[in-house]
């Protein structure tokens, strides 16, 4: 560079579009956004009765942000592809969606068909369904990543979690949320089981004929041996214990939630390396 020559022009913000925008986790990704330099939101979707074409800040009750709700979730997916002005590797806008299980699939397909890329923090999504979506990833040649936990300490509870597997055959997973969540187990709960059965054992051999007197008292019971609990009460935000046994023993691990902040950083990396990645990727310890 000479002395006469301009400086590096900076790149452009990320463009970000939420969907679940007055949701709780929404909400909180928001204000995560807004206060990011490298991230502008462009698009804020939400199904809500009585709030659309109000401005989201507002909304959030965190000034006027001049971004429009809206419930047309192709429309404003639409408007941000058309609006990015770096499309193709490492650029588009990107998609955060903490909604409702049973739209989130729609919303990653739909993401994927209009050049957006989808960072899935809604869980719910079937095996089957996460493969299909990473069919479409590859078709379009488009990063994305689907993470059912966003926080740094769960992702090495279940690393933990999956080490110590090895040394163990008897394991129950709880997990505890607050009584405001559409789907059981969670999908962190999924995740850990998933990560602890990759080393193809079978967990917790029966010593005795059980019966259960009240229906789903031992649990649901995985292919694996594994049996996941769910526990839903007021008070909570997000908890989860794996609780491992052998004669004379037990070992306990936990990681606890306790507000949604937490989840942040994991977002905001997320959407700041979603748009290099070749493909689908499920859960943020691939990222990390
Ligand atoms: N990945 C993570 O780290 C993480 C963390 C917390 C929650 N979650 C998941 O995120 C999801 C949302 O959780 P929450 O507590 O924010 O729920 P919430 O009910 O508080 O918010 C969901 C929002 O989505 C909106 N919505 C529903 N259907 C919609 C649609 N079709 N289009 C647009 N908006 C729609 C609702 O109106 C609501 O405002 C759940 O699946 C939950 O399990 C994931
Ligand atoms: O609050 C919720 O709902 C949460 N959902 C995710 C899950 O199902 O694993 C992550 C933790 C919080």
């Amino acid at each position: 560079m000479t002395a006469s020559s301009p400086p590096p022009a900076a790149p452009a913000p990320i463009p970000v579009v939420v969907a679940g925008a007055l949701g709780r986790m929404g909400a909180e990704v928001i204000k995560a956004v807004v206060a990011a330099p490298d991230c502008a939101l462009v698009g804020a979707i939400d199904t809500t009765p009585g709030h659309e074409g109000e401005d989201v800040g507002l909304a959030l009750g965190l000034g006027e942000l001049e971004v429009a709700l809206s419930g047309d979730f192709e429309g404003t997916l639409c408007q941000a592809s058309q609006s990015v002005r770096q499309a193709g590797p490492g650029g588009g806008a990107v998609l955060v969606d903490f909604t409702h299980p049973s739209v989130v699939f729609e919303h990653c397909r739909g993401a994927f068909a209009y050049g957006v890329h989808p960072v899935i923090g809604t869980t719910g999504l079937r095996p089957d369904q996460l493969a299909d979506l990473a069919r479409f990833a590859d078709k379009a040649s488009m990063g994305g990543a689907v993470v059912p936990n966003f926080c740094v300490g769960m992702v090495l509870l279940q690393q933990a979690a999956a080490a110590a597997a090895r040394f163990y055959d008897y394991a129950e997973l709880t997990e505890l949320h607050h009584n405001r969540k559409a789907d059981a187990p969670s999908g962190t709960c999924l995740k850990t089981a998933e990560l602890m059965e990759e080393l193809g054992k079978p967990f917790n051999p029966p010593q005795v004929e059980e019966h259960e007197s009240l229906a789903g008292c031992r649990g649901g019971l995985r292919e694996s041996g594994l049996r996941l609990h769910s526990v839903r009460l007021p008070g909570l935000v997000a908890h989860q214990e794996v609780m491992f046994g052998s004669p004379g023993e037990t070992y306990t691990l936990r990681h606890d939630t306790i507000d949604r902040s937490a989840y942040m950083p994991g977002v905001l990396l997320t959407v700041r390396k979603v748009r290099s990645l070749g493909g689908l990727v499920y859960g943020l310890e691939r990222l990390l």
